[in-house]
Order: C-alpha cells, then sequence, then structure tokens
C-alpha cells in the first residue's frame, strides 16, 4: 500500500533566538487525515514548532515542508494554506465575530460560505453574539471563535496552538468535532496542548517535548488513564 503524502514534514528543525534553543532538532510527520498533539511542560517549545508550521517564525535550521511548500522559501503560501489557531491574540477588538468570518471568507475569495459560518457558529455557541465586538469577550469566548476561524476555510493543515485553554466542555466539545471533522476529510492536524486527557480525545498520535527536543512519538491510547498519566510524568521528568 502506497502511505498517503504527508502534509507536514519537519526534519531536524532547530529555532534560536539569541542564546535560546527554542526548538532543538525535532523532526515530525504528519500524513494527510492524522491528528497528532504536541505536549510538553511550559517552555518546551510547542509553540515555536507550531509558529514554524504555521509560516510566522522561520526555521534556524532544518527543512520543514506543509501542504507540499518549504516554510523557508514560502512563509506567505504556507499562511494561505493553513488555518492557524495561535496560542494568543489574532483577533481584531473592533470587529465582531461574523465581520473576521467575512475578512476570512474575502481574502480568500471563498463564496457560498455563509452556512458553514452559521454551523460553525452555532457548534462553538457564538451565534447569540455573532455582531458583537469581541472588545468585551471573555478569554474562552475569543479562543473558541479562533479555533472556528481556523478551520473555517476547510484547510489542508490545521493548527491548533492551545486551543482548550480556559474553554468550557461546549467548547471543547466543539473543538473535538472540528478535529474529527478535519482529519475526515483528510487535513492533517496538529494541536498543542498541556492536557494530556485532552489530547488522548482529540487526536490519535502523540509527541512530547521537553527542552526543545522530542522525548517520544506514541500512539494517544497509550497516554490513556492512570498508567497513561505515570507513563507521561516519566517522559517529562
Ligand atoms: N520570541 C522569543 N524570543 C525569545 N525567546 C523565545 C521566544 N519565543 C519563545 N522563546 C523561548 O523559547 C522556549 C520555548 O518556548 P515556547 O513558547 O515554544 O514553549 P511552549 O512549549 O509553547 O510553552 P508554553 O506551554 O508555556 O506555551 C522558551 O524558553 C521561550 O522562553
Amino acid at each position: 500500500m502506497i502511505a498517503p503524502p504527508a502534509a507536514v514534514l519537519a526534519d531536524d528543525l532547530h529555532v534560536r533566538f539569541g542564546d535560546v534553543h527554542a526548538v532543538a532538532g525535532v523532526s515530525l510527520v504528519a500524513p494527510a487525515g492524522s491528528s497528532t498533539a504536541l505536549l510538553g511542560r511550559n517552555g518546551a517549545g510547542k509553540s515555536t514548532t507550531m509558529r514554524v508550521l504555521a509560516g510566522v517564525v522561520p526555521p534556524t535550521e532544518g527543512t520543514v515542508h506543509v501542504a507540499g511548500l518549504d516554510v523557508a522559501q514560502d512563509p506567505l503560501g504556507v499562511k494561505r494554506a493553513v488555518g492557524y489557531c495561535p496560542d494568543v491574540g489574532g483577533l481584531v477588538p473592533r470587529a465582531t465575530p461574523w465581520e473576521h468570518i467575512q475578512l476570512a471568507a474575502t481574502l480568500r475569495r471563498m463564496t457560498g460560505w455563509e452556512d458553514r459560518a452559521n454551523h460553525l457558529l452555532e457548534l462553538f455557541e457564538l451565534a447569540g453574539v455573532a455582531h458583537r465586538l469581541t472588545t468585551g469577550f471573555s478569554h474562552g469566548m475569543g479562543r473558541r471563535l479562533s479555533v472556528l476561524l481556523a478551520a473555517f476555510h476547510e484547510p489542508d493543515v490545521l493548527l491548533l496552538d492551545e486551543p482548550f485553554d480556559g474553554v468550557d466542555p461546549t467548547g471543547v466539545e466543539a473543538t473535538f468535532e472540528v478535529v474529527r471533522e478535519a482529519s475526515e476529510r483528510g487535513a492533517a492536524v496538529l494541536l498543542s496542548t498541556h492536557l494530556r486527557e485532552l489530547a488522548v480525545e482529540a487526536c490519535t498520535t502523540a509527541l512530547v517535548l521537553r527542552g526543545g527536543a522530542r522525548v517520544a512519538d506514541m500512539e494517544t491510547y497509550d497516554l490513556k488513564g492512570e498508567e497513561g498519566a505515570r507513563a507521561y510524568r516519566a517522559l517529562l521528568d
């Protein structure tokens, strides 16, 4: 059987910020139709890795291809190809959710997007505030809108950085649904989180990072329950 093409391929990725070696030789493969959790402690290098995959931070060393594009050569093309929910920020305070969606649709020259927009607003329980400025949004409401926007245009690569942070159970369920839907239609999903149990629910594979390096590449099944918690702690210590 021929393996599906890798939607995300990183080979020996390094990112340095001055003296800080934020990512120290991470390699990863995420095929089309896969869902991968990036796990690790604060400062492990999860967000920096996600930023490289999103075309936002250039690699210092190593090669990274996302949706067939080299992130160092074509960061703009990568930004267009992915759906990216950053760990912080990304929303315009003086715009409503509907205006955010409208802008995303216009930039991507989408047509007939209104039904999907309404479906996602319902799913994330944001329909009632679709025309309210995001200035007054709670943290969790902002996170839910960021996940919605990342998934809206059905990208080939969906990157969700800390999508569960401060999000209530309905928002968590909606995010599970978006991850499921994306991987079922053949997208590669990468999701970074501290929350092992939610990673197990959302994704089938996990990469564990420590000190900028990959310390495990495993099925999330092996991170389940008490035994999984012990295995995870052992990887972090
Ligand atoms: N722009 C930057 N300038 C300098 N150092 C940075 C920068 N971005 C990240 N770092 C450093 O790189 C390392 C990895 O940070 P990163 O945000 O990728 O970790 P993380 O695993 O996402 O952490 P968290 O779980 O706290 O979000 C940390 O030591 C961090 O301080």
